[in-house]
């Protein structure tokens, strides 16, 4: 159907936000503290108020793969396993509203490694005070969420992999370490404190917002530029039409790691022969845009247990190990998920079964070494980019190793009780499978992802020819337009990083000038 044209386009607002996720999110809701400020955000997906399907953490596994989910694919992964399908949501809070809201401040090592990398004034130091901002409801699993099974993991685990026992993991600094998580969700009723629900809600229910405007269910496909400004941003709503909207300070761009370079690329800012290929034509060139693509790969080692397990859960994987192999490590170099099910999906593929009562330790590589990168295959915005991860390609095979010593270690704490009188047999990879190269060819062709996506739009000093963004998040060579999202980081932290990202959009927002009162720069 043809777009239909407007008469009238809607009146400029003073920043135009791209993307009402994660981060986008606290950005919104920090500008718009100062009345004298106007803010609209674009958003794909719709509204999460009042949809108990989004707003209940435990039916987060239902939300991948669904309506809500944009659901990308990865291109062939010869080392890997090439069906990975990278869950990114469609909805008000962006991933925030589909994930399992595991919140680790990340670590001091994480931070200092960014200013390392020539993000200045993004050390531990100077990044420690945003976390105190956070308006989530930061809380350890509630005791009544605490499954028998997850408890015993965790003293299995204490005592087969020799660390110590964490009960509230953001309390200090720690490189090794098990216990259940800390969770952004109100245990009463089990229900997210999403970016969202925390940072916009308040404001959509009061109505104490009239700076704010929120466009759901619309999609930005390009933005527009004066010269070297950009001064608006194209999108078509949900019933087809095709607004210019403009910004007389700022486009802010908060799509995520896979949108928000896409979203450069189709725009005509990226790396300057992948878009004259395509015929884009080119505003700017900046080759760093796509490239540094992060993940955090994992595998899966599942067990048949003797009966059904209990059914209390907040998320039904509630507890993690933390493990530092190299003592020279500034941080833990390798990490479990515990879930309280049988996470088959990519096992039944070889031809595994899934039980009917099971659990499942996933091992991921905190700092992974493989590098992949994220590139158009067309110039029509509607055509999905590809996500080449070039999983486990690393040169000294770090990667797939850690995998090898993750299974190993989680057989060692299958056998160690208080957990092993649950569980009846080992059902992936199965006891036969021994050789460090055998577990490696397994670990890999099952491998997933932690749905960590990063990088692609890394920050790095003014004058790093391969970053995207300066330190004050600024698109290198353009003016008025930032980017703040999990696209930013320099390198990935060895925790979770939803609390990273809500970080950085709480930096966006101070860095746009001062939140509440005054003049905004
Ligand atoms: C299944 C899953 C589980 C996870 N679990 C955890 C966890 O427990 N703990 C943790 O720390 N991390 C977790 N993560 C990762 C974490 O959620 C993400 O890293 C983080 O939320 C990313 O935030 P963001 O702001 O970069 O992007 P997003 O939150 O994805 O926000 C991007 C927003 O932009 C919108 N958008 C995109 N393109 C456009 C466009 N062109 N026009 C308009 N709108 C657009 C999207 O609809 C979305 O709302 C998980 C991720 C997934 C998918």
């Amino acid at each position: 159907m043809p777009p239909t044209p407007r008469t009238a386009e809607p009146g400029p607002v003073d920043y135009l936000i791209v993307g009402g996720g994660t981060a986008g999110s606290v950005i919104a809701s920090r500008l718009t503290e100062n009345p004298g400020v106007t803010v609209t955000v674009i958003e794909g997906g719709p509204t999460d108020v009042g949809r108990d399907d989004v707003l209940t953490l435990r039916r987060w596994l239902g939300l991948l793969g669904g309506e809500l989910d944009y659901d990308y694919p990865t291109t062939e992964q010869p080392r890997g396993n090439s069906h990975i399908r990278h869950s990114r949501a469609r909805v008000l809070g962006g991933c925030s509203s589909h994930n399992t809201l595991i919140s680790f401040k990340p670590l001091p090592g994480d931070w200092d490694e960014w200013a390392d990398a020539g993000a200045d004034g993004w050390d531990a130091a100077a990044m420690d005070p945003y976390f105190a901002r956070l308006r989530n409801h930061i809380v350890p699993v509630d005791e009544k969420d605490r499954n028998a099974i997850a408890r015993d993991f965790v003293d299995a685990a204490q005592a087969a992999a020799g660390v110590p026992r964490v009960e509230g993991f953001n309390r200090k600094p720690f490189h090794e370490g098990v216990g259940f998580f800390d969770l952004a969700y109100h245990p009463q009723d089990n229900k997210r404190s999403s970016a969202s629900v925390a940072y916009l809600h308040p404001h959509i229910e009061a109505g104490d917002r009239p700076n704010l405007s929120i466009m759901l269910e619309t999609w930005a496909h390009r933005l527009e530029f004066d010269g070297n400004r950009a001064t608006g941003v194209r999108v078509r709503t949900q019933e087809g039409e095709e607004l210019l909207l403009r910004a007389t300070r700022e486009v802010i761009v908060c799509a995520g790691a896979v949108d928000t370079p896409r979203l450069l690329m189709h725009s005509g800012i990226g790396p300057k022969r992948d878009l004259e290929a395509l015929g884009i034509p080119v505003v700017h060139d900046l080759p760093g845009v796509g490239e540094n693509l992060l993940d955090h790969p994992e595998s899966v080692i599942v067990w048949e247990t003797e009966g059904p397990i209990p059914e209390n859960s907040a998320m039904d994987s509630d507890a993690g190990l933390f493990v530092r192999r190299d003592p020279r490590s500034p941080g833990p170099d390798l990490m479990f998920h515990f879930y309280q099910i049988p996470f088959t999906d990519h096992p039944e593929r070889l031809g595994y079964e899934r039980p009917e009562h099971g659990v499942s330790m996933t091992p991921n590589i905190p700092k992974p070494r493989s590098r992949g990168r994220l590139f158009l295959t067309s110039a029509d915005p509607e055509v999905k980019p590809a996500l080449d991860f070039r999983y486990f390609t690393d040169e000294d095979d770090y990667d797939g190793r850690t995998l090898v010593d993750g299974i190993k270690l989680a057989r060692e704490i299958a056998k160690t009780e208080p957990l092993a009188h649950w569980l009846k047999r080992e059902v992936c990879p199965g006891p036969e499978i021994t050789s460090d190269e055998d577990i490696s060819a397994y670990a890999r062709k099952v491998a997933h992802t932690v749905y960590h996506p990063a990088g692609t739009c890394r920050m790095g000093a003014a004058d790093d020819p391969a970053a995207v963004v300066d330190p004050q998040l600024r698109v290198r060579g353009l003016e008025s337009l930032r980017i703040a999202d999990a696209s930013v980081f320099p390198t990935m932290p060895a925790v979770n990083p939803m609390i990273g990202v809500l970080m950085v959009g709480e930096k966006c927002a101070e860095l746009l000038g001062p939140a509440t009162g005054g003049d905004v720069r």
